[in-house]
């Protein structure tokens, strides 16, 4: 039994759509679909999701929402006429927007449920179309399903109880058709995952379902050895582990939600990454063990960019108790979450996302680490990349670090930190952004090509 999920870019047209419903009707394997909003139909395209985030900086800042509203109903409109559905759908998703804007005083709650509508009115869409081929489909609500979360608007954690609910579902001989990207809090209200979270939410059905395989549809026919929009021809991967997978698309590799491979690897559930445009290529399978370690000790290499770090140095450090608890509890009252320590005996930085920190909040925490550790300096580093090369090889395989260095200083690139993860299965190179594009394609050369 199989759960799909269809990303924006194979939902943004009626022609996807019609491709996405010929793979469903050939394989009566799958049982449970999960769907995103509409993407970008071509490269200047705007995400339905993005739409709706217009939609509410438009309310808030007071403006008329009408331009926003038919930009929406549009994409829909469009969508419905071609696969020849009734227009009462778009009437219905009409009302829906206006009942959030009219009812949800509270901000963060009014934007959690407007970014959900792109995935609820598309689930609709794609169900009517699904009975209307004659398949027995229904479209079911995240609530309906019983997925609930917890309570943090845009940043929704799933409560493990949703387990036991979406059991009730197996054996059914509905197709259902669920909307992803958002869950219920126990008090009732729409919670979103983070960005691209529809992944997480085809995870979740997966494992309540109890699927032998979760199949994730996108525009790419492979996961690659580097992201195809920065390396000419990267190697195709053919199968990929969970923490290799892990590191990688929570340092770049967007084609998978980091967060979604967390229901999936204690149950071990394969996920299958398919091409909709390409559906008879196997795609590349993200599984608990790979036999190819030996051919690939190195499975991928990604890039990251918009880091800073924040350097302190102070003679005799490591043999002051307390100063990295003390310096970390700085950033824990900002509520900034950390990416990297990277220490020496006398020095010890920390590294964090930049978009983190609000205007003048860095000079804020440069004061408090002056005003409470008095170190001999602190220096400043913005506008960092990181490259991250991961695979389950590097433990056995020797001279894997020097090839990552050898390439870098080919480049003239001056490395600022260099960090082995401590699962050993990744290693970290901060680099000036400028550098990072010189920097994925030497570091490529090496691993791939030499
Ligand atoms: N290593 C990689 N291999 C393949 N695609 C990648 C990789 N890293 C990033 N991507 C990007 O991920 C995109 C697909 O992910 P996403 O936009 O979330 O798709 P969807 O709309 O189907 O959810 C690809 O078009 C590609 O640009
Ligand atoms: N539509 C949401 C969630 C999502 O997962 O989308 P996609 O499958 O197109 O990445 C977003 O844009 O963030």
């Amino acid at each position: 039994m199989k759960v799909a999920k269809f990303g924006g870019s194979s939902l943004s047209s009626a022609g996807q759509i019609r491709k996405v419903a010929t793979i469903i009707k050939n394989d009566p394997e799958i049982r449970a679909v999960v769907v995103s909003a509409p993407g970008k139909r071509e490269e200047a395209d705007t995400k339905v999701t993005d739409l709706l985030i217009a939609l509410f900086t438009n309310h808030l800042a007071g403006l008329n929402v009408q331009p926003a509203i038919d930009s929406i109903l549009t994409r829909y409109q469009l969508i419905v006429e071609e696969l020849g559905l009734s227009d009462g759908l778009i009437d219905r998703f009409e009302r829906t927007l206006r009942s959030y804007l009219n009812n949800i005083k509270d901000d963060a709650r009014l934007l959690d449920a407007l970014k959900s509508a792109g995935e609820d009115f598309n689930a609709q869409v794609v169900s009517d179309y699904l009975v209307s081929l004659g398949l027995k489909a229904a479209y079911l609500s995240p609530k309906d399903a019983g997925i609930v979360v917890t309570d943090e608007p845009s940043n929704a954690q799933l409560l493990p109880e949703s387990y036991d609910y979406l059991k009730q579902l197996i054996g059914s001989d509905t197709l259902y058709v669920i909307p992803g990207f958002f869950g219920y809090s126990k008090k009732g209200d729409i919670v979103t995952f983070p960005r691209g979270g529809s992944d997480i939410t085809g995870a979740i059905v997966a494992r309540g379902l109890e699927a032998d395989v979760y199949e994730n549809f996108t525009d790419q026919s492979y996961i690659f050895s580097a992201h195809p929009g920065h390396v000419r021809n990267p190697h195709a991967i053919n199968a990929i582990t969970y923490r290799e997978m892990r590191e990688l698309s929570y340092s770049g590799f967007s084609i998978f939600h980091d967060e979604a491979l967390e229901p999936l690897y204690q149950v071990k559930i394969p996920v299958q990454i398919k091409n909709t445009n390409e559906p008879e290529i196997d795609g590349t399978r993200i599984v608990a063990e790979r036999s190819d370690v030996n051919d690939y000790p190195v499975i991928g290499i990604s890039s990251d960019e918009g880091f800073t770090s924040i350097t302190l140095r102070q003679y005799l450090l490591n043999r002051e108790v307390g100063y990295t608890r003390r310096l970390l509890q700085i950033f824990e009252d900002h509520n900034i979450s950390i990416e990297h320590i990277p220490s020496g005996i006398d020095n010890i930085s920390i590294i964090i996302r930049s978009h983190r920190l609000k205007e003048n909040e860095l000079q804020q925490i440069v004061q408090e680490i002056q005003d409470k550790l008095n170190p001999e300096w602190v220096q400043i580093e913005e506008d960092l990349a990181m490259m991250v090369i991961v695979g389950e090889g590097m433990r056995e395989v020797t001279g894997l670090a020097n090839k990552a260095t050898s390439a870098l200083a080919e480049n003239n690139i001056n490395i600022r930190m260099i960090n082995q993860g401590a699962s050993e299965i990744s290693m970290i190179f901060a680099i000036a952004m400028k550098d990072q594009k010189k920097a994925l394609a030497g570091l490529y050369e090496k691993y791939f090509n030499a």
